[in-house]
């Protein structure tokens, strides 16, 4: 089993007097893909904004290739090879593959913007993730299917030499056929070496593409497990109920009564 290229342990997280995160400890491994899933406000965009450096955490330690470090701002999470795809993508729809996958970061020659290099990169780029929907890195990005934008967002996170990738739900919004090319898209880049962390509601998503699950639940880790130790109905418990026979949480730590016939004992 490889190291944790990541590793949050202990971490917490408020919002004022909301405790969001509560001594979530998370793994990314390289070469795999981590699904991250849990019902909605379980944590899930909070701990990835950690990871990202937009949410400082409160507590807890955070390491990478092993080491210690400090994540306090997007850029220190950039530098270390992290890149979050945002479920909205942040793509400019009026510029075309090219001037998005540099935009921010555009190389010149001199003072001059390098189009042809920033071309050449591009496609190596799509060419390494075996990428055959994108036709023209001169195409518009107004023009482009969901699958497509998934595409360029996706390559435009991995063309800065990165080591971990976070997508926040990158199927949400498409069809089958288009799904199935995302997920192929996320398989390659764990094959590429790269740890994946990928954000999702959907289970057959979740199933089909993870080597690994962690569960959220309330601002808690629920399980972190296998996708061969799982099942469809044991994560679905996991989500709902932060707990599924011998996995998750503790019922005082879950809300529920230890003894579900307290009531009726007579005093
Ligand atoms: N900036 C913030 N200020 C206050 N509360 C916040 C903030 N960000 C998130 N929260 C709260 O933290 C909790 C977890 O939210 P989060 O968005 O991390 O959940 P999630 O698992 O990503 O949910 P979803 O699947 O709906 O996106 C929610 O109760 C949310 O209201």
């Amino acid at each position: 089993m490889p190291d944790p290229i990541l590793s949050l342990t202990q971490v917490n997280k408020s919002f004022g007097p909301a405790h969001v995160l509560k001594n979530v400890d998370f793994h990314a491994y390289p070469g795999e893909v981590m699904a991250l899933v849990g019902d909605n406000g379980a944590g899930k965009s909070t701990l990835t904004k950690c990871i990202g450096g937009i949410h400082p955490v409160d507590s807890g330690e955070f390491r990478f290739e092993g080491r210690p470090v400090r994540v306090h701002e997007p850029r220190d999470a950039s530098a270390l090879g992290i890149e979050i795809v945002y479920q909205d993508l942040a793509l400019c729809d009026n510029l075309d593959i090219v001037q998005n996958m540099f935009l921010g970061r555009e190389e010149r020659s001199g003072l001059v913007l390098d189009r042809a290099a920033m071309e050449e990169k591009a496609l190596q780029t799509l060419e390494s993730l075996s990428v055959r929907t994108v036709t023209s890195v001169r195409q518009r990005v107004a023009s482009l299917s969901g699958g497509q934008r998934q595409t360029v967002a996706i390559a435009r996170a991995v063309l800065w030499n990165s080591k971990v990738v976070i997508l926040d739900e990158p199927t949400a919004a498409l069809g089958v056929a288009q799904t199935r090319q995302v997920l192929d898209l996320v398989r390659r880049l764990a094959d590429a070496g790269l740890a994946v962390i990928l954000i999702s509601h959907n289970m057959n998503d979740v199933l089909s593409v993870a080597d690994r699950v962690s569960v959220l639940y309330l601002g808690q880790l629920a399980a972190e497990v296998r996708r061969a130790d799982i099942d469809h109905t044991r994560i679905v418990e996991l989500i709902t109920a932060g707990r599924s026979g011998d996995l998750g949480l503790a019922p005082a730590e879950t809300g529920e009564s230890l003894n579900e016939t307290d009531d009726e004992v007579p005093a």
